[in-house]
């Protein structure tokens, strides 16, 4: 089916890191945030509930290594793994909280997010960072609040990202049909996973990231030229 012929889109599923949010954000501010704030967490909340299932997670995840080590070997190999993801989402809340942290979104994206939600298009996240990472990305913005702009937020408890399986779970989650539902990532293998379930998908690309164009989906270098070629609403760039 040509673009012209497909149904109307009623849901963008959008990913946050290459896609919402510059991936030097994420590298250069939240996770060196996380990797100096991690160590005093898990001694200060070695007795938070929270703590200790993490903690539980990554020994049986793997057994016998420190639970510290652990955690700075994923951070090391940049894994998208649920309990670093749990625990970053934590000492950031503690951040956003004492204003040290502010996420800055690509200029394209308030615009273009507002516009949609308002005429009446759901939207989501689904991002490896945790939920409570994700609304708190969301809640604090340099331009304010637009956590109200989603109506679902979707992390690594729903499957991996690579994974086709995850995006029905969330098909199922938000009583989606596959088809209505147009996901926006950076990373082709992501993508390719989602189309695989069904979804319409196109791949954002930010040349400052470094993000290489695939050729099996859609390319677009902001979510104004997303709106031009789904027939979505069409945002005025501020
Ligand atoms: C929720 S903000 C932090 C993003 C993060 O921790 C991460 O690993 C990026 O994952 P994404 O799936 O959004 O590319
Ligand atoms: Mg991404």
């Amino acid at each position: 089916m040509t673009q012209a012929t497909q149904p109307p889109l009623r849901a963008v599923l959008l990913d946050i890191e290459g896609t919402t949010i510059p991936v030097s954000f994420v590298h250069a501010t939240l996770f060196p945030y996380a990797r100096k704030a991690l160590p005093a967490l898990l001694r200060t909340h070695a007795d938070d509930p929270v703590v200790k299932a993490q903690i539980a997670e990554i020994a049986r995840l793997a057994p016998g290594v420190s639970p510290l080590r652990q955690l700075e070997a994923w951070m090391d190999a940049d894994a998208k793994v649920a309990p670093l993801k749990a625990l970053q989402g934590m000492v950031w809340a503690q951040g956003y909280a004492e204003g040290a942290l502010k996420a800055t979104l690509y200029p394209d994206v308030v615009p273009a997010l507002r516009c949609w939600a308002a005429a009446g298009l759901s939207l989501a996240v689904y991002s490896s960072g945790s939920v409570a990472a994700q609304k708190l990305i969301y809640g604090h913005t340099t331009e304010g609040n637009l956590s109200s702009v989603f109506v679902g937020f979707y992390d690594l408890q729903m499957g991996g990202k690579r994974d086709a399986e995850s995006y029905r779970r969330i098909l199922d989650a938000a009583r989606w049909q596959a088809g209505d539902v147009l996901f926006l990532s950076d990373v082709v293998a992501e993508l390719d996973a989602a189309a695989q379930a069904g979804l319409r998908t196109c791949q954002i690309v930010h040349a400052q990231d470094g993000t290489q164009p695939g050729t099996t989906h859609p390319v677009a270098g902001s979510l104004a030229e997303v709106a031009q070629r789904f027939g979505l609403p069409h945002p005025e760039v501020a």
